[in-house]
């Protein structure tokens, strides 16, 4: 993975890709609290190596004791989980949280250490020279979004929220670790700056490869950051997992229906894209022609062109290929075709 940090602005640099390589495996974990209740009764489950697998459901079910369990916050009562083929409950759980990045909701900065020391936490425990943490301090700040110069000798309370949940993530990647465990990571950041930085990450995690395994009680989220979703009922029962729009279009059960609610057509409108099969002809297209979409913009942004057509267009908006070439015309019915061409060909 290191190799993929550098250079990353050069457009040959291939991002790592996913594999059917387990980077995490859970096999027949349980974990009974000593009250009694068994948050996860039993649990088989594999992370692909550079995937980030959303993990949901509904309050108690056990997601954050799966996630906890991962860097043994939390010890299994029976079952082993595997890191790249590695028994964790083996070795010793300090050095294995040195290996997993760990990020949660309202980060847990410690508050009198500047954002530079806060990044450099890790490194520091792993003995790094001084040179060696600066540099790779100053390459994370970067990274996330926080100009080192203007943020390297601040303090976590002259940050805004988003702020601090940057450097939470920053901190979480020092060392670059293979495996990142995120619980309601944008959980505390207002909405609008929820998505922007749930899209950098996405952007940070494709480009380093990190294998990320994240809890989250919010559907759009998983659907948003997940290549995969891992539904759960109580007692960290696995109901479904599969990709975010098999799950909105096929779930596997009642309980990952309820989970869903109400809103699977239009959650799959971001998901499903504009393909040539979906297209009429240009010449149907009256004039004057309205601004075109791009064939392969998501469905929520030919909706919204649609919508914002006006009479004259008698519905029907032009679409552009990459050249920007007018390639055919894109209508209401359109729309209805590609979600449901796009529910049959997600697989079950
Ligand atoms: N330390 C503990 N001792 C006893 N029971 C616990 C403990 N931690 C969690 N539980 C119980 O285990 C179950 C699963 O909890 P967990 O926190 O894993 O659920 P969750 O799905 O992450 O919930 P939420 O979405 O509300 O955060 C719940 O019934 C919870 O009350």
């Amino acid at each position: 993975m290191a190799s993929s940090t550098t250079g990353t602005s050069e457009a040959t640099v291939a991002f790592p890709t996913i594999t059917d390589e387990a980077a995490i495996v859970f096999d027949g974990v349980r974990k009974e609290y000593p009250n009694g209740t068994v948050a996860v009764g039993d649990l088989s489950l594999s992370v692909r190596e550079h995937e980030m697998l959303a993990l949901v459901g509904p309050s108690g079910c056990g997601k954050s004791t799966t996630l906890r369990m991962t860097n043994r916050l939390v010890e299994p009562s029976a079952g082993r989980i595997l890191l790249r083929g590695e028994d964790i409950t083996q070795g010793d759980p300090v050095a294995l949280r040195r290996r997993i990045g760990y990020v949660i909701q309202n980060v847990g900065l410690f508050p009198h250490r500047t954002v530079a020391q806060n990044v450099a936490t890790v490194p520091g425990l792993l003995g790094w020279d001084k040179a060696r943490t600066r540099a790779r301090v100053g390459e994370l700040l970067e990274l996330v979004g926080l100009a080192p110069d203007t943020y390297a000798k601040r303090y976590p309370h002259e940050l805004s929220g988003g702020e601090r949940q940057r450097v939470g993530v920053a901190r979480a990647l020092a060392t670059d670790p293979p495996v990142l465990l995120m619980d309601e990571p944008f959980g505390a950041v207002d909405p609008a700056g929820r998505r922007r930085l749930q899209t950098e990450f996405r952007r940070i995690q494709r480009e380093l490869g990190t294998t990320v395994l994240f809890v989250t009680h919010d559907i759009d989220e998983a659907v948003h950051l997940g290549d995969r979703i891992a539904v759960f009922s109580f007692g960290g029962r696995l109901e479904q997992l599969a990709e975010p729009l098999t799950v909105l279009a096929h779930p596997a059960s009642d309980a990952v229906r309820e989970f869903i609610g109400e809103g699977a057509p239009v959650r799959m409108l971001g998901l499903a894209t504009v393909q040539q099969g979906d297209l009429d002809g240009a010449e149907l297209i009256s004039a004057p022609a309205p601004e075109p979409i791009r064939l392969g913009a998501p469905l929520t942004e030919a909706f919204e062109a649609i919508a914002a057509l006006p009479g004259s267009a008698m519905g029907r908006v032009p679409v552009a290929d990459e050249a920007g070439d007018v390639v055919g015309s894109f209508t209401a019915d359109g729309i209805l075709a590609a979600l449901r061409r796009t529910a049959d060909a997600a697989a079950v």
